[in-house]
């Protein structure tokens, strides 16, 4: 029996605190089951945000050498979302859901500065290879799809390095799935580029942990 924690929000801090992280090929962790009632889980399935997204786009490889293309919403208060995700949103900028996600991640994530966004990947767009900037600590991705058909694109890439023919791990971008990348000069990855076959977008919310020094309007991807 552990200690019992103070939570107020869906997610099961213990869970994510003594998950365990893979190493190779750098540190990460695949969790499922971090938000534990399902009937929460289905509700903000269903009422992920579809409005205030903003395309970002880089076609040229950036100074990191990444391209992407994708929806991104900061707005995390706005009158069309649904209830469901202001206790959510509240828990991942609390200390305890800190002090956990930095357990788990082996990191001290005292002082670091928070953001959570909302993140639409439509049809054909996608996040090349990148290791995230040095101004990121650790990174929690949350997935929110219902299901999501094989062959559709959308999964993370777990890469060994800058190309993706040095594929590690794939992770299906479904609901009840949600990753942690800790930052290093290793740890490649990418989100493979969403099929035009299907009608929907991936959908996940990220949680990144930038450094005290970082000035998050420059260094926000
Ligand atoms: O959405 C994901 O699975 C990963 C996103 C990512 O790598 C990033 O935002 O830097
Ligand atoms: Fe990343």
């Amino acid at each position: 029996m552990g200690h019992p924690t103070t939570q107020s929000g869906p997610l099961d801090l213990d869970l994510i605190r003594n998950a365990e992280l893979a190493g190779r090929p750098w540190p990460h962790c695949v969790l499922t089951g971090a938000i534990t009632d399902q009937a929460t889980l289905d509700e903000m399935v269903a009422s992920f945000p579809d409005q205030g997204f903003q395309t970002v786009r880089e076609l040229n490889p950036d100074a990191e050498g990444k391209t992407f293309e994708v929806g991104v919403r900061n707005d995390l208060t706005g009158a069309d979302l649904a209830p469901v995700w202001t206790p959510f949103t509240t828990q991942l900028r609390s200390e305890h859901y800190r002090r956990a996600v930095g357990h788990l991640g082996g990191v001290t994530l005292e002082g670091s500065q928070c953001v959570v966004a909302f993140y639409r990947y439509p049809p054909q767009t996608w996040l090349g290879p990148h290791r995230d900037n040095r101004y990121k600590i650790l990174t929690h991705v949350f997935y929110f799809n219902a299901d999501w058909p094989a062959g559709a694109g959308g999964d993370l890439l777990i890469l060994d390095g800058p190309d993706a023919g040095s594929l590690r791990r794939r992770v299906c971008p479904r609901a009840g799935t949600s990753v942690v990348i800790v930052r290093g000069d290793d740890s490649w990855h990418a989100v493979q580029k969403v099929s035009d076959e299907v009608t929907r977008a991936r959908l996940s919310v990220s949680v990144v942990f930038y450094t005290a020094d970082a000035d998050l309007t420059k260094h926000v991807n």
